[in-house]
């Protein structure tokens, strides 16, 4: 018997790449998850370990981020050009699979005007309802988790200390994304709850593209304050928003330029702000957030 070397292929998984338009004040964004893999003869990195063959997963990687620089018309147009490349780029790679996950975001609507640089991803949030019967008294929380909101401009983040371990540099204009979710507490139990809880979501959204962030706590803080300004029966508003880092991708190695075009997409670790947001003149009423997981 002899052990022979079956199919195989190998690349760089899920890049996540995300590229803006500011070339007018109404931004444009791409955002795009990207795997590539190669087909072709790469028996001697597997028998021998000999990597003579092998274009680089990380190559891989800075191709997909150096190719966004010419921008994204679409995701099938991004695919064919990457695919043609690596598969023209070495004798010995006889294909290439490039598979492109887009995601969509909408504008955010703000007093019925779509936002030239606030953004909701598409789909993906959950509502949600908890009611607690607690000694006669009934209390609801509504909810809603996932709702991921980005803006390509508008905010900041400085004024920091910097001890020993400080790296980050401080910006004037950065990404700004994050994944809300948001509970809060009613006082009454007879409201009409879809027309309440469409008004605090849109409270909120038009709350997040219009504050001028000068750090994602003060924008937690306006989206729980605009609730409550807004909605008389929300006692309290508790919001968990993950910072979805978006971090410039530097191009400069392959000659090429970023003015603020193409970031890196990074999924953890994030920062993870989390506050409450309540009025002082409604009694608290711990036990309707008993059971809640996490801090909302
Ligand atoms: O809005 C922010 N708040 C922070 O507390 C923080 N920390 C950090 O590294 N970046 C940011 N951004």
């Amino acid at each position: 018997m002899a052990i022979v070397l079956g199919p195989n292929q190998y690349g760089k998984a899920e890049v996540r790449v995300v590229a803006v338009d500011r070339s007018t004040p109404r931004h444009t964004l791409v955002d795009l998850n990207v795997s590539s893999a190669l087909r072709g003869d790469f028996s001697a990195a597997h028998l021998t370990g000999d990597n003579a063959h092998v274009l680089t997963t990380d190559a891989q990687k800075n191709t997909v981020f150096a190719f966004a620089r010419d921008g994204v018309a679409s995701p099938e147009a991004f695919a064919l050009r990457l695919a043609t490349h690596f598969a023209g780029s070495y004798p010995w790679i006889s294909g290439a699979r490039v598979a492109v996950e887009s995601y969509g975001w909408d504008r955010i609507a703000v007093d019925g005007a779509p936002h030239d640089h606030a953004f909701r991803r598409a789909g993906g949030e959950v509502r949600t309802a908890v009611v607690t019967a607690d000694d006669g008294d009934l209390h609801v929380v509504a909810g809603l988790t996932d709702l991921v909101v980005l803006k390509t401009t508008g905010s900041e983040f400085w004024g920091f200390p910097r001890d020993a371990y400080t790296t980050l540099k401080e910006t004037r204009d950065r990404i700004l994304a994050t994944a809300v979710t948001a509970r809060w507490r009613y006082t009454g139990t007879g409201l009409d709850w879809h027309t309440t809880y469409d008004t605090v979501r849109t409270t909120m959204l038009e709350a997040f593209a219009s504050t001028h962030s000068l750090a994602l706590q003060q924008t937690l803080h306006a989206m729980g304050a605009a609730v409550l300004e807004t909605v008389p029966e929300v006692a309290e508003v508790r919001l968990s928003m993950p910072n979805k880092h978006h971090f410039l991708q530097d191009l400069s190695a392959f000659g090429l330029d970023n003015p603020d075009v193409v970031y890196h997409a990074d999924d953890r670790p994030y920062g993870l702000i989390e506050g409450t947001v309540l009025r002082d003149d409604v009694p608290a009423a711990e036990v309707a957030w008993q059971g809640t997981p996490g801090f909302v």
